[in-house]
């Protein structure tokens, strides 16, 4: 950027979209000027940048030693003793103190007393953000009619017109789930010919008999709303309600007239600046603040044409019931909301400061979102966030207990600059670097008073798991890494971690995104694994996909699992730091190609349009097309798994680079329908998206921990100035 693109506030430099967007969007409404924000800013980054620089350089320092240690090794017999001695010697692996519990205070209890589905979205684009915000409440019919959860072939296929064979199949599946979540004393809600209120209690008829719930407290209210007559239920804390509307086409296909079941979806969705988005400049980063802006002060729009209609998104309100007793119960139209901010590694030039160094990113994130979430925390009437007044962020890609106490005291005085109440600002610790897993007691203590999560970050900790252990050998394909110890016992470990640390019904414990968005049935039979394995929210990609994942929290008592996990013994650590590689096992040349085809296409087929489009969480079909969710951190696995193979001759140079030339022309074909693409496999030279591509997959080795958002970011910025 040039001179003339920022204005000079005291030290700093700021880009003048940034300052405008705070000076007139931002501020107005709240009681604070600019001049607070940003002297408070410069005294923040005097000092703390300072520190993010040190850990930034203790992350590289400790890679040198391990990569050393690997080298000195090589070809011996794994020896997990010595190698966690050393782990303890260089301070990777650092003593874990006295027991504690958490002491977090004023959190909703979406997060800490009901589970239930935790949708992501990137908050860059306001249409997904708005949809996402308002994916607390879903329709169950919508979600098995217009998925794979129900046979698309044969009899039941969707098809063109509505296919009243699948109709019936859903109607029929939500009646069996209602028979789940809130079953009768007697019989099926699929055989009640209406439902009837009597007194307090809420009656089915079957064949003319009354039949009252099994547990008639899980009835608690009547609305009558647009779409019908809706009745209120509630099961493990998840509201559900069941729409009655006998003259409605699809109503009438059920007895009782049941138009639709509705469940209450995402509780909670995290707002995406970081691994979703594609931010690299001020002009981004202001379209990442407004946007969040908008969703904490109520009033963000969006307006587009789907299916050739002009549509406005907005936020939904909030939902009414009456009791029988005609109380009123106001329940949330919208999820509540946490904002990922972006870690400590990234810089930004929206603001630059001392020598016209740019800032830590993570910084800004966190004194620009919180500032935000002002407006959301002054409410004093209508929907809120946070009723409990707290504002929600998650940190991701922190390494271990210091970069978690940085965090801390950046969350410190961004109160202090602000005059809020110490730990009004809450803490999601995503658990995806190797050294913050292995350390994660202390880095839960380093956040203890503020700490609302952790969460498996599965798909950055596989990329940091492979380049943690780059040069101790070939690492397994990538399905099998999956299936390695590590990752059971990684996924264990954080789940007896925020137990023994008092998390159940305080805060969540968190798993992983479902990356196949259209592969719900899957999901359906997969997804309660992590109920079972103690999570309390696990991450969907979709509106849809929190739908289906919420029946999973009917089926299984969260709560009830974690006390029963309590006394078993802990993940072993061993197994923790068991690196999946090949070993002896030897690939055919065919299941080498093969992985290294499918990890290209999947890096291309993403990459593309992130640095052409700004797109930064996009579906790319794998090898067997299979539309896959892609965001930064499967890029990080993709890249690191080539860079790996590169390193250690299970694949030389020109296989690699004739491999990204031939899967470059099959994404080429794969958007032949977007007139905004830029064909790759005729442009190999000029194409900064194929450039992209390849340095991450050759300089991957190279990369701080693998990450792919500095080659990203450069190559975007490149991108946008050549457009
Ligand atoms: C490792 C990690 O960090 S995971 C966390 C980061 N990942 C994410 O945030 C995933 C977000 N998900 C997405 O971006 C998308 O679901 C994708 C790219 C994975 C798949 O998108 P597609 O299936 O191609 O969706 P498509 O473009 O067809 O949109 C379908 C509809 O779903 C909605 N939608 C899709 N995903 C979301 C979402 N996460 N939140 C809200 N709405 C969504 C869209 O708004 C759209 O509805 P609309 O037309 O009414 O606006
Ligand atoms: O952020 C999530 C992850 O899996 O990485
Ligand atoms: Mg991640």
């Amino acid at each position: 950027m040039r001179e003339s693109d920022y204005i000079e506030i005291g030290q700093l430099k700021v880009a003048k979209p940034l300052a405008s967007l705070v000076e007139k969007e931002i501020l107005p409404g709240l009681n604070i000027d600019a001049d607070q924000v940003w002297s408070n800013f410069e005294k923040i980054l005097a000092d703390l940048a300072p520190r993010n620089k040190e850990l930034l350089a203790k992350r590289e320092k400790l890679q040198q030693q391990i990569d050393d240690y690997h080298l000195a090794h090589k070809g011996a017999d794994w020896n997990a003793a010595a190698y966690k001695k050393f782990l303890k010697a260089i301070g990777y692996l650092v003593a874990e103190g006295a027991d504690f519990e958490i002491g977090t205070q004023n959190v909703d209890d979406e997060i800490a007393k009901v589970a239930g589905p935790q949708l992501v979205v990137p908050v860059m684009n306001a249409r997904f953000a708005l949809n996402a915000a308002n994916a607390r409440w879903g329709s169950l019919y919508d979600g098995l009619y217009g998925t794979d959860a129900i046979a698309t072939e044969g009899a039941l296929a969707p098809g063109k017109a509505y296919n009243e064979k699948r109709g019936a199949e859903v109607i029929a599946r939500a009646a069996a789930f209602l028979d789940q979540a809130i079953p009768l004393s007697k019989g099926k809600h699929a055989d009640a010919s209406g439902y009837k209120l009597d007194g307090q209690n809420l009656l089915a008829i079957i064949d003319g008999a009354d039949i009252p719930l099994k547990d008639p407290s899980q009835f608690l209210g009547t609305r009558q709303s647009k779409a019908g007559q809706g009745y209120l239920f509630a099961n493990n804390g998840l509201h559900i309600e069941v729409v009655i509307d006998k003259s409605d086409p699809i109503g009438q296909q059920s007895g009782a007239g049941v138009k639709d079941v509705v469940l209450e979806a995402a509780l909670t969705t995290i707002q995406d600046c970081e691994d979703s988005v594609a931010a690299v400049d001020a002009q981004d980063k202001a379209e990442v603040y407004r946007n969040w802006l908008g969703l904490m002060k109520g009033d963000l729009q969006s307006s587009f044409t789907k299916n050739g209609k002009e549509m406005v998104r907005s936020l939904n309100g909030d939902l009414s019931f009456q009791t029988p007793d005609g109380d009123n119960i106001s329940l949330p139209g919208r999820s509540l909301m946490l904002v990922r901010n972006v870690g400590h590694l990234m810089t930004n030039n929206a603001v630059l400061f001392a020598n016209d160094e740019e800032v830590p990113e993570g910084m800004l994130d966190a004194m620009i979102t919180v500032l935000c979430a002002l407006h959301d925390l002054n409410k004093e009437s209508g929907p809120r966030n946070s009723r409990a007044g707290s504002i929600y962020i998650v940190k991701p890609k922190m390494h271990g207990p210091e970069e978690a106490a940085l965090t801390d005291e950046l969350f410190d005085r961004v109160e202090d600059a602000y005059g809020l109440e110490r730990h009004t600002i809450k803490v999601g610790v995503m658990d995806e670097e190797r050294r913050t897993t292995v350390n994660l007691k202390e880095c839960i203590r380093a956040v203890q008073n503020r700490v609302v999560f952790i969460n498996t970050g599965f798909l950055d900790r596989t990329g940091d798991e492979i380049h943690t252990s780059m040069q101790a050998g070939p690492v397994l394909p990538k399905g099998d890494i999956k299936g390695a110890k590590w990752l059971t016992a990684y996924e264990n470990w954080n789940v007896d971690t925020g137990l023994e640390t008092g998390f159940s019904q305080k805060a969540q414990i968190g798993k992983g995104m479902w990356a196949m968005p259209d592969e719900m049935a899957k999901m359906l039979e997969a997804k309660t694994d992590h109920l079972k394995a103690g999570a309390n929210c696990a991450w969907v990609p979709s509106p849809t996909a929190a739908v289906l994942h919420a029946t999973h929290y009917h089926q299984i008592d969260v709560f009830s699992v974690q006390d029963q996990l309590k006394s078993r013994a802990k993940a072993a650590l061993d197994d923790i730091l068991t690196p999946p590689l090949l070993g002896g096992r030897n690939l055919s040349a065919d299941e080498v190609q093969h992985e290294l085809e499918n990890n290209a296409q999947g890096i291309l087929g993403y990459v593309v349009r992130w640095v052409e489009q700004g797109v930064g969480c996009s579906k790319v079909p794998d090898i067997n097309d299979v539309g896959l969710m892609e965001d930064r951190a499967t890029l990080r696995i993709s890249a690191q798994h080539i860079a790996n193979w590169l390193l250690h001759g299970l694949v030389d140079e020109d296989q690699v680079m004739q491999a990204m030339k031939k899967m470059a022309a099959k994404v080429d074909e794969q958007n032949q329908g977007d007139p905004a693409y830029q064909p790759m496999a005729d442009n190999f030279d000029k194409s900064v998206a194929f450039a992209a591509a390849c340095e991450l997959v050759f300089e991957g080795a190279n990369q701080p921990s693998g990450y792919t958002e500095p080659i990203l970011h450069r190559r975007r910025l490149e991108a946008k100035a050549n457009a």
